[in-house]
């Protein structure tokens, strides 16, 4: 996961290759709440680890839930509908798919055991989205529901009451399915003896999450019975019994992201989504229609997906999204590649979701240039012949941050010229944790982009100026990776060294470089399958490496190596050559020093810090050495490039230099402060 203040898109090309999705939070959730409520042990397969979910396992935690997560599997023991502990403090976050059916589950059970109190809350936007229909619901059958701030809205707090189950319980089924949802999690706690009927007041909307309400309800032994959409009747005697184990379903809603990637960019060979299929049971499955109706090519099998390229540019669509609420955000953002104007409509949902929706997507395609027309439940986007850089505001929602991060595709515009391409900057990327963590990490898996698109930064210098840590922090503040090329010439030196290669066979030493087998795994280094990073930082072997370092054929075998560091979202290269042989196209230049005297003491703390004894004069002289090697040798020697900017860091700490780096960094970018 990118947890940091903002991510940047370089301009994407085509994609192909398999993903894996995460587990569906619509069902991962409702799972939870069943097996939470049911007598026994329920495990449940491949759940979703995520904000939403991680709030509920708390939750029923607190509850009483006995609960063990080993590998895909977590195992939860209910309270069989008696929780353990009479009162308690619940936080859920902004999970809505927490909030509603623990409302209702724990404001039934608060009028089944005598003194019982339940606070449930969240963080703020929490309480700005409305319960009040829930809330009405659960009075209307006799719970007590205190609203502890706004009326109608969260933190609540249940206690107490007298279920009157004679009459239907009514509730609104127009705002959010969530409600009613809610109450058939619920209510089979109350239909021990009796039936319980629930009406719906309204037009139901979102009706395919319903269906995944009572598909998993079945699964766990309560039959209801749907008269139409508007009537439900719990059968009495209803009594949770655990299936035993439960599969969780990729989430369809997460898949759309993916759908819309193959028809965007799914070009040479399809994109393929395994976890979810024909076989879902989840309604945002029919995302895949609607990107077909755009011109997508799905091949969908049980359970995966496959989608190319159809029609390019895509077919503008007018659809009424009522069916897919959370997936049809992500149409929206196909539109900028359509051939006409696209409307949304039925979408009035989207405005009480996790930020007002269709306020923040008709704002957030406006900074990138499109022309959008916002309603109270409608959104039409034109085609954009001309992406603007634009810095992406995600307003603490998952889906404004995936559905967006498909603006970087823009050199693919069909009303482009191919050339004319820009980055996307995706602030607060780490909002995606809460339905699929590892989104962006997914999505550079199956892209491509231009290695010229894929920014990097150089720092090259002198021995021990503090290239690796700038270069480590910096890289670790962008999301991007690092290239240690030093420890590249270092571990040729040792592989040289094992296989008796002498320091003076140049052409020895160049196929021992080609011949090795590097693996790396973070910052450490496998030579042959043995991670031999400790070694590498011996004296002995830096002092090789210097010296190896200045044969022609060496530099040349090392070269491809290095290139292919450049990968998606960017590199911060370090070493002595970045900036004038391998990345001389780099976006930003550094090239760092600091006085002999400096760089000898940073070599002795860092020597000391592990232990080992030196002499400070031996180690200048050595560095001096070294330095006079590197500056001198005929291939390419250390020097700033041209255009490198210089930073000389004696008497500035780590941290200021990183700021100092990022800001030079910054200021080059297109974005502005919008
Ligand atoms: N700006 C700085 N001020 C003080 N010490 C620093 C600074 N930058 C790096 N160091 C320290 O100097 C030592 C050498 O840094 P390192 O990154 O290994 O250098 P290089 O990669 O250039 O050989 C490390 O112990 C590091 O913590
Ligand atoms: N891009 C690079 C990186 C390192 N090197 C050489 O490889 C040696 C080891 O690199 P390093 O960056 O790990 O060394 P230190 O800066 O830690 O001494 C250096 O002394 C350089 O001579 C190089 O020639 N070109």
């Amino acid at each position: 996961m990118y947890s940091i203040p903002y991510l940047d898109l370089p301009p994407l090309g085509h994609a192909a290759g398999t993903v894996q999705l995460p587990g569906s939070k619509s069902i991962s959730n409702r799972l939870l709440l069943l097996a939470g409520l049911s007598e026994g042990t329920t495990t449940l397969v491949d759940l979703l680890d995520s904000d939403d979910t991680r709030v509920m396992l708390a939750a029923l935690r607190t509850l009483g839930c006995a609960i063990v997560q080993d590998g895909r599997l977590t195992r939860i023991t209910g309270f069989a509908g008696r929780p353990q502990v009479a009162s308690a403090e619940l936080f859920l976050g902004n999970a809505g798919t927490a909030m509603r059916p623990l409302t209702a589950a724990l404001a039934v059970l608060a009028t089944q055991q005598g003194g019982a109190a339940y606070t449930l809350g969240g963080v703020k936007r929490m309480h700005e989205r409305p319960i009040g229909d829930l809330v009405d619901a659960l009075r209307g059958l006799g719970c007590t529901v205190d609203c502890l701030g706004t009326e109608g809205y969260p933190p609540l707090r249940v206690a107490g009451g007298t279920l009157d189950l004679a009459a239907p319980v009514k509730v609104r089924g127009d705002v959010s399915s969530q409600f009613l949802t809610a109450l058939l999690l619920a209510l089979p706690l109350a239909a021990t003896d009796r039936a319980v009927t629930i009406e719906v007041v309204g037009e139901l909307i979102s009706k395919p999450y319903i269906e995944i309400t009572l598909n998993l309800l079945a699964r766990f032994g309560i039959a209801v019975e749907r008269q139409g959409w508007e009537r439900f009747v719990i059968p009495a005697g209803s009594r949770y019994v655990t299936p035993g184990e439960v599969h969780v379903e990729g989430d369809a809603s997460s898949a759309s992201y993916f759908i819309a990637l193959g028809a965007i960019a799914g070009v040479d060979a399809p994109v393929r989504i395994e976890g979810v299929g024909a076989a879902s049971i989840q309604g945002d499955i029919r995302f895949k229609e609607a990107a077909e109706a755009m011109g997508a090519v799905v091949h969908a099998e049980p359970n995966a997906l496959e989608i190319r390229r159809g029609a390019w540019p895509l077919k503008a669509i007018d659809l009424d999204c009522n069916h897919i609420p959370d997936a049809a955000m992500t149409l929206a953002v196909m539109a900028l590649y359509a051939d006409g104007p696209s409307t949304l409509r039925n979408i009035a949902s989207w405005r009480v979701k996790e930020t007002d929706r269709i306020a923040a997507m008709a704002c957030e395609l406006r900074k990138l240039g499109a022309t959008v027309e916002e309603g109270e439940d409608f959104l039409r986007v034109e085609p954009l012949a001309r992406f603007q850089p634009a810095s992406i505001h995600t307003y603490d929602d998952h889906r404004m941050a995936m559905c967006l991060s498909l603006a970087a595709f823009n050199r693919l515009n069909p009303a482009g010229d191919g050339e004319h391409a820009v980055p996307v900057r995706i602030l607060d990327p780490k909002c995606v944790a809460k339905t699929f963590p590892d989104y962006f990490e997914a999505l550079f898996s199956v892209v491509e982009a231009r290695a010229a698109d894929i920014p990097v930064i150089t720092i090259d210098g002198p021995t021990a100026s503090g290239k690796g840590t700038l270069s480590a922090s910096v890289a670790a503040q962008l999301g991007w990776h690092t290239l240690d090329s030093g420890s590249l010439y270092r571990v040729t030196a040792l592989a040289a060294r094992r296989a008796g290669v002498s320091a003076d066979d140049e052409q020895g030493l160049a196929a021992t470089a080609r011949a090795m087998q590097l693996r790396f795994e973070g910052v450490r280094v496998l030579l042959a399958g043995e991670d031999v990073s400790d070694e590498l930082r011996d004296e002995a072997v830096g002092m090789m490496a210097s010296r190896i370092s200045a044969w022609p054929a060496v530099r040349a075998a090392l070269y491809d190596l290095q290139c292919g560091f450049r990968q998606l979202p960017g590199l911060v290269a370090d070493g002595r050559d970045m900036g004038t042989v391998i990345f001389p196209d780099a976006g930003l230049k550094i090239f760092l020093t600091a006085t002999a005297a400096a760089r000898a003491e940073r070599r002795l703390n860092q020597l000391i810090a592990k232990g080992i004894s030196a002499s400070l004069d031996d180690l200048r002289a050595d560095l001096e050495a070294r330095d006079e090697r590197d500056r001198t040798r005929a291939t390419a020697p250390l020097r700033p490039a041209e255009d490198a900017l210089r930073l000389d860091n004696s008497q500035l700490g780590i941290e200021a230099s990183v700021q100092q780096v990022v800001a030079w960094w910054n200021a080059r970018q297109p974005f502005d402060a919008r």
